[in-house]
């Protein structure tokens, strides 16, 4: 395992281009994987580590997915699956992998999946998606940690009411009722731009999703999709996270190929710390007015969508522990608050209670050896290292990689000081730590 060494202290200033949407990328690949023979052609997917095991999963089924030619590129040929199983190496690193049993499924009629990994966020069942499956007419057993899914005569649209706007559950059931008979109606449907991302991809490809980003939509199932090329949108938490690192060094920082109108929220609550922002259609920047020593602290709640991001949760609360003033951080979705006590060991005076976060503001933050223990939460020990006075080691850093592509060189292009080094845990497989061989290595051999 590898750990990331901050020098902290800078104040960073530059120019970033967004990377693709890791959240829509993931669900993309699969049901790129839904069309027969493809080939789906994916543009702007972001190198990361849970892309690289998606697309490990996604070969391990059998699926023929190639890398290139541009950077960013991945194209995906449907063909025959190999396999109805998926494996619990791969399975267990990311939540993601759990929309693999909705692709088996639909193109197999069955599926065996491990109930899924992914970031340690509390209990994350998966009930909403067994529900839909069994509402479509599968058969569901779980047995031995997996989910036995069996739909011998296909699955058949009908009317599903979601007990809360899930997005994984969302997208899962947009894809499988794509190729199911009849209409499916999904009440209650996350509203995410991912969702739209995915239902836009589908369409593409064939499919009849309508409604998608309002509460209501309709997917009427059609026989087979076929191929098609496709961009995904620009990452809105990564454009967020990096928004932050400018804020959180009181410098100023530009990020192109982004789209504003995705981060309403979070670019409200920054104005609301003292921050100036500027959009264009295609771009959004972050600066430090004079005179704004430090942030001012901010309440914050987090919501689905259009409400504020539960990913971006963690990352702001690194940029209020230097507040003047005392911050709530309310967060309504996940138990994610993990990284807290990293945060401390940096000087952070933070206190958990219940669902929320009590940040009072200090002056400032000391350089620490600390641990990503999820994703986000080590994107926001990132940024607090990078605020920070002197030097700070983060352990763990392949749990930063599963969601930032390219994060040494884009915090390098801001001027921030960052190196990795081999790192001394023991790795326990949770994350990915070959992930660069699957965008580097040659491709894997076709198959007749
Ligand atoms: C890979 C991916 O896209 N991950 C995102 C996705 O996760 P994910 O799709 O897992 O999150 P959901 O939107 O499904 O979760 C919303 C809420 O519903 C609950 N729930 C969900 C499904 C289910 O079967 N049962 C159930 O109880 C969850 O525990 C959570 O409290 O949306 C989250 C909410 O925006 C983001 O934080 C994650 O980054
Ligand atoms: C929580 C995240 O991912 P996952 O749902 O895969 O854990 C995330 O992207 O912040």
């Amino acid at each position: 395992m590898t750990d990331l060494i901050v020098e902290g202290g800078v104040r960073l200033s530059g120019q970033l281009t967004a990377s693709g949407a890791k959240n829509s990328a993931l669900p993309a690949l699969v049901a790129a994987a839904l069309a027969d023979g493809g080939p789906v052609h994916l543009e702007h997917v972001p190198t990361d580590a849970d892309v690289a095991t998606m697309i490990q999963l996604l070969r391990s089924l059998g699926v023929r997915v190639e890398i290139g030619p541009e950077p960013g590129g991945v194209t995906v040929y449907g063909g025959e699956l190999r396999t109805t199983e998926a494996p619990y190496t791969l399975v267990r690193r990311m939540r993601a992998s759990f929309y693999v049993a909705g692709l088996l499924l639909a193109r197999a009629k069955e599926a065996t999946v491990p109930l899924p990994g992914g970031c340690a966020l509390g209990s994350r069942p998966v009930d909403y998606h067994l529900r839909g499956f069994e509402a479509m007419g599968a058969a569901i057993q779980i047995e031995g940690g997996s989910m036995r899914a069996l739909a011998p005569s296909g699955l058949a649209g009908t009317s599903i009411q979601l007990s809360r706007p899930s997005v994984g559950t969302t997208i899962q059931l947009m894809m499988t009722a794509s190729l199911a008979r009849g209409t499916t109606t999904l009440e209650n449907a996350a509203l995410e731009p991912e969702v739209v991302d995915v239902a836009s991809l589908l369409n593409l490809m064939g499919a009849r999703i309508r409604g998608a980003g309002t509460p209501v939509v309709r997917i009427e199932g059609v026989e087979g999709l076929h191929g098609c090329r496709y961009a995904i949108i620009p990452d809105r938490i990564e454009i967020a996270t990096w928004l932050v690192a400018g804020a959180i060094t009181a410098g100023e920082v530009e990020v192109h190929g982004a789209l504003a109108e995705h981060l309403h929220m979070p670019l409200a609550k920054l104005k609301e710390a003292g921050y100036l922002i500027r959009q264009t259609p295609d771009m959004v920047a972050l600066s430090t007015p004079p005179g704004l020593a430090r942030p001012h602290a901010v309440d914050l709640e987090t919501a689905p969508y259009p409400g504020f991001p539960t990913d971006l949760q963690q990352p702001f609360a690194a940029l209020l522990t230097i507040a003047d003033g005392t911050s709530m951080v309310r967060e309504t979705i996940f138990d994610r608050f993990r990284y807290v006590d990293e945060l401390r060991r940096m000087g952070a005076d933070v206190r958990v209670e219940r669902d929320t976060a009590i940040i009072r503001g200090v002056p400032r933050l000391t350089g620490a050896r600390v641990e990503a223990t999820d994703l986000r939460g080590g994107a926001a020990l990132l940024l607090a290292a990078l605020a920070a006075e002197g030097e700070t080691r983060i352990e763990n850093a392949e749990m930063i990689d599963r969601g930032y592509e390219a994060l040494e060189t884009k915090v390098a292009a801001l001027g921030g000081r960052i190196r990795r080094e081999p790192g001394t845990r023991v790795p326990d497989g949770g994350v990915a730590e070959d992930w660069r061989a699957v965008f580097e290595g040659p491709l894997p051999a076709r198959r007749s």
